[in-house]
């Protein structure tokens, strides 16, 4: 027998020694130390949990951290024991089916008590509330608190339904949505204008010279450390394990799951897509799953380990051609590249990350998709020919994912040639025979094309030509990868179920609507989560300095108050808290209806209100943002740049955040505004129509404004209403805050669908 300690120092020695391409049964009783069998689960030598067998006598030994592995490893041990089991007799199998069956109900016991203690967390700050109220601390009653939980409830069952009945979205029944329900309230837009102090007021309360010098110090910065005090007196940072109850466990569906990303936060975003990447896999994790992410690494991050390994695939270079002048013959060469890729690897809130190094990746920190298109087409080749090899290559705390089991996840276009070379290199050739691709689209707009000779530089043989030709009525036939992505995937989903409608539409698909009607059955519309480790009011790092604090739903009167304040002085804008503050973050394209704002522009600056715009990406947008605020310096603010702590900081300060999207696939600003207590004016529309529920000033409901078309008229008589309610209606506002704030936003329910079509891909033939 050999001491826990020792051997995890053993075994990470000997695991170097693996072969790292041979599928995870074999490999494991190819292990030996010393004549002796040693058979292991080891993460990063370490801690985790393993089994070692000494002189053919198996000993299990379990450390703490197993419990984040709970039905991976639970999973994992089963098959190890069979394992085992057939190699070294009935009676030590026994024995580990024992001591899996008493580590089996620890675990259970650990569970009940996690739950114990957060049904007594939610009893004491339910009658903390009762408290306040009773002390008149706040205004909200009690039975609001009742109503409002009987309301999200509410909101959450009509949400499920939801996902069962695509046909309920009609786009074009969404015209008077929203608008339609505040005929009650009697108010006109003229009086607006007199509903708190004159505009003059705000100019003059700032010098315009001020104007945000002090905001636009950095144009990127990097995510802060969470650590702080806060208004309870309490030691923030994250949110404590015990408060977090955990989601139920895979069980007998636990598999292998490898997410490919051109992007991933914190290390590079863009937007939307590198949230996604950053948090869904963490979800998928905590089910149990064994999961990674693979990203190229654009630069140097803090947290890596290099893995060792070194890996080279041809690329296809520059076509040559060349005209022999005497029998005017054209001959064309491809140049094969050779390019040499590294591995670096960190762990994280269970998540292998795999970051693919090389040198055409590098410099691109700030521009991910910078560069000319034949360039960036053969970077995304590079980066799927050498993801799909990940699970055999690099071994993850010691152990290759192996290729059995296992699901990729691939995303938009950039990774979408990850199913065809799935297919084309390994499974058409009888390996990877249990490895099984999904997906992701979330944005149909960008779709990889190019002209039809861009296909000899995805080096695929020529029958695999038809699976990227596609006739565009502009453009005609032309190359398109996403179109070879989603027929060459096991299964497709995307991001909201309003948007699994419209991409099937002419308007919607972007010339792709008829491929997705012909992959219908294997497309699903799942609405993403937030990482509400991340994006918490509660939590938040950049909300605990610079006047900034952390707030909740009990702190919500005080906190929020106090970070618009420090916002208005951190933009430089007047500091009032009875002018409403509205918000806008996006990436500055056609997408985001951006033109829509500056058309609404004028009739805003009438309405003694105060805007602040963070953006960038088109230069002619980016213009604009600026003369936004130089024409109205004392109540506009256009931020031209990328900044994770603004964004934040926009969220949790405004009143009010403006998304007019022309489409919008899901959205997160949206979801991460509501969880903030800042009310979404929305264009109802893709997933923005999805999750904001309009506000019904009868029955008290619903989470925000939505106009059915995007229009600026539209746009105003919205943000109208949602004005007069914010002045006139406080408590109607506060109850649309709480709601909002009320919501399960969280991955965990996203992961569970994923999960679904994860296991649909891997009964798929
Ligand atoms: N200038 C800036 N500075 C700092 N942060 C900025 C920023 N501009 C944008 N961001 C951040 O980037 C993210 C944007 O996410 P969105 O989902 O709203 O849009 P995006 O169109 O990029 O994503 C696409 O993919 C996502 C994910 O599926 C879909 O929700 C969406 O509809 C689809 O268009 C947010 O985290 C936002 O805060």
């Amino acid at each position: 027998m050999a001491s826990i300690g020792s051997v995890s120092t053993i075994a990470r020695s000997k695991i170097e020694l693996l072969p790292s391409a041979t599928p995870l049964q074999p490999r494991l009783t190819l292990i030996g130390f010393q004549g002796r069998k040693l058979s292991s689960c080891v993460r990063d030598g370490s801690k985790l949990g393993f089994s070692v067998a000494l002189s053919g006598e198996p000993v299990w030994g379990v450390s703490p951290n197993l419990v984040q592995w709970r039905g991976g490893w639970r999973q994992h041990w089963k098959s190890r024991c069979r394992a085992v089991k057939g190699e070294d007799g009935d009676q030590a199998g026994d024995a580990l089916e024992a001591t899996m069956q008493k580590s089996k109900k620890v675990l259970e016991m650990q569970e009940n008590l996690l739950q114990q203690i957060s049904e007594r967390r939610k009893l004491v700050s339910s009658i903390k509330d009762s408290i306040i109220t009773e002390e008149g601390a706040a205004s909200y009653d009690e039975n609001d608190t009742i109503k409002n939980s009987i309301i999200t409830e509410e909101n959450t069952a009509s949400y499920d339904e939801n996902e069962n009945s695509l046909s309920d979205h009609d786009l074009a029944s969404t015209g008077t949505s929203g608008v339609a329900s505040y005929e009650k309230i009697d108010f006109s837009f003229s009086n607006l204008d007199h509903a708190s102090s004159s505009s003059d007021d705000v100019d003059g309360a700032y010098p315009s010279g001020a104007l945000s010098k002090q905001f636009q110090k950095s144009n990127y910065e990097e995510p802060t450390k969470a650590s702080s005090v806060n208004v309870d007196g309490e030691l923030d940072g994250a949110p404590k394990e015990e408060d977090v109850k955990p989601p139920p466990l895979a069980g007998v569906n636990v598999m292998n799951i490898i997410l490919i990303a051109a992007e991933c936060a914190p290390w590079c975003k863009t937007g939307g897509l590198g949230d996604v990447a950053g948090a869904l896999p963490k979800a998928l994790a905590r089910r149990g799953h064994r999961v990674m992410v693979v990203v190229p690494r654009y630069g140097n991050y803090a947290e890596l380990n290099h893995t060792g390994v070194r890996k080279t695939y041809m690329v296809q270079g520059q076509v040559w051609t060349m005209v022999l002048s005497f029998s005017f013959t054209l001959l064309g060469y491809q140049l094969h590249q050779s390019i040499e890729v590294t591995f670096y690897h960190a762990y994280i809130d269970g998540v292998d990350f795999i970051f693919i190094d090389s040198h055409v990746f590098h410099h691109l920190e700030n521009n991910i998709y910078g560069g000319q298109r034949l360039d960036i087409l053969k970077r995304m080749a590079l980066f799927c020919k050498a993801a799909v090899e990940v699970p055999w290559h690099v071994p993850c705390g010691g152990v290759c994912y192996g290729d059995g089991n296992l699901v990729f996840i691939a995303n938009d276009w950039h990774t979408a040639l990850l199913p065809v070379y799935l297919k084309a290199y390994y499974r058409d050739q009888g390996l990877m025979k249990y490895t099984r691709s999904v997906l992701v689209i979330h944005n149909i707009a960008h779709q990889g094309r190019g002209p039809p000779e861009d296909f000899s530089y995805m080096d695929l043989p020529d029958h695999y030509r038809d699976l990227f030709m596609l006739y565009d009525p502009v453009g005609g036939d032309h190359f398109n990868i996403f179109a070879a992505g989603l027929k060459a995937a096991d299964r497709i989903v995307t991001v909201s179920h309003g948007y699994a409608w419209e991409l099937k539409t002419s308007e919607g698909g972007w010339g792709l609507h008829h491929t997705i009607n012909e992959n219908d059955w294997k497309l699903r519309g799942i609405v993403n989560g937030i990482d509400t480790k991340e994006w918490s009011p509660q939590y938040d790092a950049h909300l605990n300095s610079d006047g900034y604090v952390n707030y909740s739903l009990e702190t919500l009167q005080t906190g929020k108050p106090q970070c618009k304040a420090a916002l208005q002085k951190e933009l430089g804008l007047p500091v009032r808290n009875d002018v409403p503050l509205i918000g806008f973050i996006g990436r500055l394209d056609n997408q985001k209806g951006v033109d829509l704002i500056a058309e609404a522009v004028p009739w805003m600056m009438g309405q003694n209100v105060q805007l602040v715009m963070l953006g960038s990406g088109r230069p002619d947008l980016e213009q604009l943002l600026r003369q936004f605020e130089s024409q109205h310096s004392g109540k506009i603010r256009g931020w031209v740049g990328f900044s994770v702590k603004t964004a934040h900081r926009i969220t949790a300060g405004a009143d009010i955040l403006l998304m007019p999207s022309r489409f919008e696939p899901c959205g997160l600003n949206q979801l991460y505004a509501m969880n903030y207590g800042t009310i979404p004016v929305v264009h109802a529309v893709g997933g923005l129509r999805d999750t904001v529920q309009p506000f019904d000033p009868y029955n008290e409901t619903g989470l925000g404004w939505t106009f059915g078309r995007a229009e600026a008229g539209n746009l105003i008589n919205a943000l109208g209403n949602c004005l007069v309610t914010y002045r006139e209606y406080k408590k109607s506002w506060e109850g649309l805050q709480r709601r909002g704030m009320s919501q399960d936003l969280s991955w965990d329910h996203a992961a569970q669908n994923y999960e679904e079509v994860l296991v649909a891909a891997k009964y798929q033939w």
